[in-house]
């Protein structure tokens, strides 16, 4: 399934009577990684939930694939909470998805393909374990492994390496960007490091009701390195955007 690029027009979304956007656009390319940063409650989640169809924009805004196909069921949508099932284990837990379609036969290769997953992001010994007896930053490896083995060409995810300490996350950064390349992907973030190691655009969200800047784009491809000058000079000029956006 080839990567469509998305774009949404005329996004508008009400809470409670007030605009949280207003006729935002978003372009994701085909193929990137397009990051969003911004001040906490701006309304990043919301817009990735809209992009992903979970919350319906307010009428005229449009959201559609280059492709004219449809987007449902091209997309691997990753939420900011890990959604683990409690009463499944680990691997039961990442491949949920193949579980839930009763495929008997993608279902065997996605829990060959998730175990190799999890193996590589170190819960290779864990896969019979219930999702209360891990950590944080576990249960979120879980939930970036059942995402990824969805295969879509469209993914979705709201913070998913927020959990994790330090050194994991550059390591599952890493992992995510070999395994994401060539898909479109729209990724939440907190840390302009993340944004400017994984973004071939970047954005900026900020205001209310809440716009987005002119995106940064990156040339080289993901992931790149944490010691790369183009990458420090963006993670500079992130936190110089955001913190005009929190102080606006
Ligand atoms: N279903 C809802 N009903 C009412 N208000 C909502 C709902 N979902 C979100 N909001 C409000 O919309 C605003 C934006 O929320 P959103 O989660 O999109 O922000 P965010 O930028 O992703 O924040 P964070 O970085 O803290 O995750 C918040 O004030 C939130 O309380």
């Amino acid at each position: 399934m080839a990567a469509p690029a998305i774009r949404l027009r005329g996004g508008r979304v009400l809470f409670e009577g007030t605009a949280l956007f207003d006729g935002i656009a978003l372009d994701l390319p085909a193929g990137r990684t397009t990051c969003l940063l911004g001040p906490s409650g701006v309304g990043k989640s919301s817009l990735l939930r809209v992009v992903a169809g979970l919350l319906a924009p307010e009428p005229g805004a449009t959201l559609a694939a280059d492709d004219g196909m449809p987007l449902a069921g091209r997309i691997a949508y990753m939420a900011q909470t890990d959604l683990l099932l409690p009463w499944l284990d680990v691997l039961a837990n990442a491949t949920l998805g193949a579980r839930l379609r009763r495929d008997p036969a993608a279902h065997a290769a996605a829990r060959q393909r998730a175990a190799g997953l999890l193996q590589e992001v170190g819960l290779g010994e864990r896969l019979a374990a219930r999702p209360a007896t891990l950590s944080g930053g576990m249960r979120q490896r879980v939930a970036l492994v059942r995402t990824l083995v969805e295969d879509r060409p469209v993914v979705l995810m709201d913070e998913p390496f927020g959990a994790l300490d330090a050194i994991s996350r550059l390591q599952l950064q890493d992992l995510a960007a070999r395994l994401l390349a060539g898909r479109t992907v729209l990724l939440v973030t907190h840390d302009p490091l993340e944004a400017a190691r994984m973004g071939h655009r970047i954005h900026v969200m900020a205001g209310a009701p809440a716009t987005l800047d002119a995106a940064l784009e990156l040339p080289a491809a993901p992931p790149r390195d944490v010691a790369d000058p183009m990458v420090l000079a963006t993670q500079a000029e992130l936190l110089r955007r955001l913190a005009e956006a929190t102080a606006a």
